[in-house]
């Protein structure tokens, strides 16, 4: 397998290493990534997070493997295993099920490492084509809205949401973001704001909260989110909180957009009823812990309910950006339309 680096993860012709973002923005650490165990535990965990990106993960660990001499029958194994590693991400699927065919058609290891090579540059070439077709939906001097993040830490290339904001920002003067800080774990706040700085891209954060008053003040001129899985009409899961952002969003005639791969559709799901969704720790809500410290402040008996992930309708977006075009509510109601 060829050496490459993406914004969170990086291979140099030996170890594999995954950028741990519990710990950005004031820690950059990277992991080592050598077994199945360690990316099942690291993607757990959301040291590396976002639907393309573990997918890609996945699919790099398992060309390594074949190329460290790994049976059919144990690649076979460690693919399965890492396609349970979250539920709702159907990127994490789709990429193992074409990993799969691979071992499966052979020959090993080459057909195994090259289809991962393959799937790796398409979504580098896919963030290019969803951010371009974002960006041209965009006016010089808009402020846009995004929730959680949508990255270079989130996919192999420029990201999706992100991607399309990042895009604006090259291509028209004067864009300027809000960024959700995305609670409980604060990718916005931590993740998307460090990759602003980075892109030199002018934002504020703001509390999930105020969201709904900037749009009151029209200080909104459009919202972009991304998704980790979209139904076959249309509707999405992505980060919780982006629905209530979707609903606010309608309220206020902001245009609502939803940026995602082809990739992350999934013909299987009838609607956004059948999209699981994932339920996590308690800890998560009740406090906070990573480089920034450790603190617990709610009440110990206190139960907790932590859904990392929110259903939006179709009803309630303005167009969908995909790497294919950009899609109208008209345009979801037609079979396969993700296919352009
Ligand atoms: C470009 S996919 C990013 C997507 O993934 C995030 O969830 P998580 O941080 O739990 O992996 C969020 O839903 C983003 O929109």
């Amino acid at each position: 397998m060829k050496p490459f680096t993406t914004g969170c993860m990086r291979y140099d012709g030996e170890n594999f290493t995954i950028l741990d973002q519990t710990l950005l923005p004031h820690q950059e650490t990277w992991l080592p990534c050598h077994t199945v165990n360690d990316l099942v535990v690291i993607i757990q965990r959301l040291a590396i997070r976002g639907a393309p990106a573990i997918g890609i993960s996945a699919s790099v660990l398992l060309g390594l493997l074949a190329k460290q001499g790994a049976t059919q029958t144990a690649l076979i194994e460690a693919a399965d295993e890492l396609r349970k590693a979250r539920p709702t991400a159907v990127n994490l699927m789709n990429n193992i099920d074409q990993m799969k065919r691979a071992i499966i058609d052979g020959p090993l290891p080459d057909a195994v490492i090259a289809e991962a090579e393959k799937l790796l540059q398409e979504d580098i070439e896919l963030c290019e084509r969803m951010s371009t077709n974002g960006a041209a939906l965009c006016q010089p001097g808009d402020k846009l809205l995004t929730h959680c993040n949508t990255g270079s830490l989130a996919t192999a290339g420029l990201g999706t949401a992100l991607g399309v904001i990042s895009k604006a920002h090259q291509v028209h003067s004067n864009i300027f973001v809000w960024v959700d800080e995305t609670r409980p774990l604060l990718q916005g706040g931590r993740l998307t704001a460090w990759e602003c700085n980075n892109r030199h891209i002018p934002h504020k954060i703001i509390c999930d909260n105020m969201a709904a008053m900037l749009m009151a003040k029209g200080d909104v001129s459009r919202i972009f989110v991304g998704s980790d899985r979209i139904a076959a009409n249309g509707d999405f899961a992505n980060k919780i909180g982006t629905y209530s952002l979707a609903v606010l969003a309608h309220y206020h005639k902001v245009p609502f957009y939803v940026v995602a791969p082809q990739t992350t559709v999934d013909p299987e799901c009838a609607s956004g009823d059948a999209i699981p969704i994932e339920l996590r720790g308690e800890h998560e809500v009740k406090g906070v812990s990573g480089s920034f410290g450790e603190c617990q402040w709610a009440p110990a008996q206190s139960e907790v309910f932590n859904p990392a992930f929110d259903v939006t309708p179709a009803k309630l977006v303005t167009g969908w950006v995909l790497d294919t075009g950009v899609f109208n509510q008209d345009d979801v109601k037609q079979p396969n339309w993700w296919l352009g």
